[in-house]
């Protein structure tokens, strides 16, 4: 259940990466630091930041000007350490998640009719680019532009289940090497997420490898490219128009990697007692949250918690959210450890997050 969260906490899971191929990862200390703190924020706001790597803000021997070779051999041997993790691909390099958002500001920026060669249909499987105010969140529709991206699904692959989303992903033609890059940072996310995940079984009492094989073993992903218009001087009027981005809501499936611009706080979290509490950004971190499959999973001791987002500076605003999500054909019950863990009853009814998805994007959408 969530509680009443004043803030989101920051959480260092590099002992968690370092072991998250090694079977016995719940016994290593490190790992259980990380899994514990994975608990209790997902307990308490089901929402929670990852650091990748810790940067050097300020090497302490270097301040003064004066430096010895013993601390600058230190220094050197941990750089090198940062340089083979990153090889092993585990982390993701912050200029990846910048080169993400720039990319994505830059198709923005293009005229309308440009966007407008790969808009988002329903025969499409619903990926594309939508113009501001096309999705629609409990009835109101939000001021953001997006390109909607998932998994690819081959035709009959789920049969009627997976139909309406079947298609593949529209990539713009300009800026060049767009689609390499988000298909580099979709590979890069999954992995990520398949490791937190790992994290987040040792937190709920299972084995490492509860949300692999039959449930998401095969996981299915979305990717949002999202852009926030900022808020613009209504005609003669010195009040700013704030609209909201993206209303209230929360989301489909396991686990959320949201890479935010640096510079504005836009995106709010609701607490237990209803105040809206801000995420705001920290660069070179992703902003974690769990969605409705993690939920019902948990039997309700993880919460997929409301958020929505309202650009109220002048700036234009662009968010990446990646979902990690189930197989698409996976019911999703409530683990017995946690049934146990909570009342003992079930509290969720089982969900099949394929039908759960085109639910929600056929509301989403009315064509
Ligand atoms: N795949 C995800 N989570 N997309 C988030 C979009 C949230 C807004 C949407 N109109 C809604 O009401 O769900
Ligand atoms: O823009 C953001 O910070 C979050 C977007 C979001 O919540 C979503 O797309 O599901
Ligand atoms: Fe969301």
């Amino acid at each position: 259940m969530a509680t009443d969260f004043k803030s989101i906490p920051i959480i260092d899971i590099g002992p968690l990466l370092a072991k998250c191929d090694d079977p016995k990862m719940g016994q290593d200390s490190g790992v259980a630091q990380v899994v514990k703190q994975l608990d209790q924020a997902c307990k308490e706001a089901g929402f929670f930041y990852v650091v990748l790597r810790i940067l050097f803000i300020q090497f302490e021997p270097m301040k003064d000007g004066k430096i010895s070779i013993f601390c600058f051999i230190i220094f050197l041997s941990v750089m090198v350490w940062c340089f083979v993790i990153d090889q092993k691909g585990h982390g993701i390099p912050e200029t990846i998640l910048k080169q993400v958002k720039n990319l994505t500001r830059k198709f923005f920026e293009l005229p309308y009719e440009e966007k407008l060669k790969i808009k988002m249909t329903a025969d499409s499987g619903y990926r594309g680019y939508q113009r501001i105010g096309e999705n629609i969140t409990k009835g109101v529709p939000d001021m953001h532009e997006a390109i909607d991206c998932y998994k690819e699904l081959k035709p009959g692959m789920y049969g009627d289940l997976g139909k309406p989303m079947e298609g593949c992903n529209q990539w713009p033609i300009q800026p060049t090497n767009f689609k390499m890059l988000m298909e580099e940072y979709v590979s890069l996310c999954t992995e990520l997420s398949r490791n937190i995940m790992r994290g987040i079984a040792l937190a709920l009492g299972c084995s490492p490898y509860e949300f692999e094989g039959e449930r998401a073993g095969n996981a299915f992903w979305v990717m949002r490219l999202i852009g926030y218009p900022g808020v613009h001087s209504a005609n003669g009027s010195d009040i700013p128009k704030e609209d909201i981005g993206c209303g209230a809501h929360t989301d489909y499936g396991l686990l959320t990697l949201v890479n935010q611009d640096d510079d504005i706080t836009a995106l709010q979290v609701r607490n237990r007692s209803g105040e809206w509490i801000s995420a705001p950004p920290v660069p070179g971190t992703f902003v974690c949250n769990i969605g409705d499959m993690l939920k019902i999973y948990s039997n309700g001791l993880y919460e997929s918690t409301l958020h929505q987002v309202i650009n109220s500076s002048p700036k234009y605003r662009v968010c990446v959210a990646y979902f990690y999500e189930t197989n698409f054909d996976t019911a999703v019950e409530p683990l017995d450890i946690c049934k146990e863990r909570t009342t003992g009853a079930k509290k969720f009814e089982r969900a099949v997050y394929g039908e759960h998805l085109v639910k929600k994007v056929q509301t989403n959408f009315v064509y």
